[in-house]
């Protein structure tokens, strides 16, 4: 007669999971199988007793073939039983009453001797509770009672609780042994939940560790991609905006000039003999005028203007909200403050001029061609007019 509740059916964590087809013997349920070998042997042990309690009361031939097919056949056909089922687990449990009914017959069947009913009842009193709980007691007394009528009903009811001492001793020993291996079962089924218990937190641990790297990672990733968005639009030598940015740029700022009707200007430079500097002190002193013009920019900028590197030596200042006669003021102004500034290059001091062509809207136009355009022939101008000089 088997224990253990269903709710103690092992699903280790590391066993085939959920992505795996269950096979059968997977989907027959442990403790269907772990009651067919309880059951097995302990009916055959109570076998063996009523054979030993038959030495000294007689038992008629239908008792004979009741015990005998109760006792050898009938765990083989619970099991056959409760395998073909859809639901094994249900039927197993309804299996255990069916245990409970038929011993209470047995029982009835043999005049109830005391250590054989004991040990019957007691084990499959046992068994229910160990897998229904308190209504398995309830469920148990009823069912034997129920079988001990039937029995009664049968074999006439008769009252011999006699057992001899062989009969006794060897009812003693096979409930020992069932209580034990009982006891046994629960034992290692509570060990490995423990186990399952433990494997679980640790691969909680896992998940929580991966979910922390996969964070880092998406931060990483993020902060990447930034990087990546700024250097879209950045020149890398001045981390000046490049001119993709500045087109964009441009075009939203005359949107935003027209509709709040506000000038914009924009200033085109042009270093001045740039390949003189390159040709006479190398391609690097370009390199520290180029990025002494970028810094100069950035210190001019006012909040809101934007200064982006247009391509080799030439640069723009987007300026929101200037009018033409203050852009050609700080034209000059920049135009000044780097034609007097010293560039520092490997021990030397370097000077460079600025030619600047300015254009604003709407003087020279409502679009980024118009302003170009304007700029451009600015710049032209200035160059051809002696160079470091402003134009437009
Ligand atoms: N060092 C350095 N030189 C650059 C870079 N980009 C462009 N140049 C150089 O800039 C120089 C531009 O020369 P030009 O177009 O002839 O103009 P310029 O010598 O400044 O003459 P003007 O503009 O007429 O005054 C070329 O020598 C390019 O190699 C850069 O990133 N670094």
């Amino acid at each position: 007669m088997p224990i253990a509740p269903p709710s103690l059916r092992p699903r280790l964590p590391d066993t085939p999971g959920g992505d795996r087809p269950e096979t059968a013997t997977q989907r027959l349920s442990w403790v269907v199988q772990m009651h067919y070998r309880m059951r097995t042997a302990a009916f055959g042990m109570l076998f063996l007793a009523v054979c030993l309690h038959a030495r000294v009361e007689a038992v008629s031939a239908s008792i004979w073939l009741f015990l005998g097919v109760l006792l050898i056949v009938y765990p083989h056909l619970q099991f056959r039983r409760a395998r073909s089922s859809s639901a094994p687990l249900d039927t197993e449990m309804h299996n255990l009453s069916a245990d409970s009914l038929l011993l209470g017959m047995a029982a009835a069947a043999l005049g109830f001797p005391l250590w054989i009913t004991f040990s019957s009842l007691l084990g499959t009193l046992s068994n229910n509770t160990a897998n229904k709980g308190w209504p398995g007691v309830a469920e148990t007394l009823l069912a034997f009672s129920t079988g001990a009528l039937i029995g009664g009903l049968v074999w006439g009811f008769r009252l011999v609780p006699g057992n001899d001492l062989p009969t006794t001793l060897l009812c003693i020993v096979c409930l020992t042994a069932y209580l034990v291996a009982m006891g046994h079962i629960a034992f290692t089924r509570i060990q490995r939940l423990r186990d399952t218990r433990e494997a679980l937190q640790q691969r909680e641990r896992d998940l929580l560790a991966a979910n922390d790297a996969l964070q880092r990672n998406l931060q990483a990733i993020d902060a990447l991609q930034a990087q990546l968005r700024e250097q879209a639009i950045r020149d890398p030598l001045t981390g000046l905006y490049n001119r993709r940015y500045l087109d964009a740029t441009l075009q939203r700022e005359l949107a935003r000039s027209q509709r709040d009707d506000q000038p914009l200007a924009l200033i085109l430079m042009d270093l001045d003999h740039f390949k003189r500097v390159n040709d006479t002190y190398g391609h690097q002193a370009g390199d520290a005028v180029l990025l002494q013009l970028a810094r100069l920019l950035t210190e001019m900028a006012r909040a809101g203007d934007v200064a982006s590197r247009h391509g080799g030596e030439e640069f723009l200042l987007l300026m929101p909200t200037m009018s033409l006669a203050t852009a050609r003021e700080r034209a000059e102004a920049l135009r000044h403050a780097f034609g007097s500034r010293g560039i520092p290059f490997g021990g030397l001091t370097l000077h460079a001029t600025l030619s600047i062509g300015i254009a604003a809207c709407p003087d020279h136009g409502n679009t980024a061609e118009d302003l170009f355009r304007h700029a451009d022939r600015s710049l032209y101008q200035a160059k051809h007019g002696g160079r470091n000089r402003v134009e437009g």
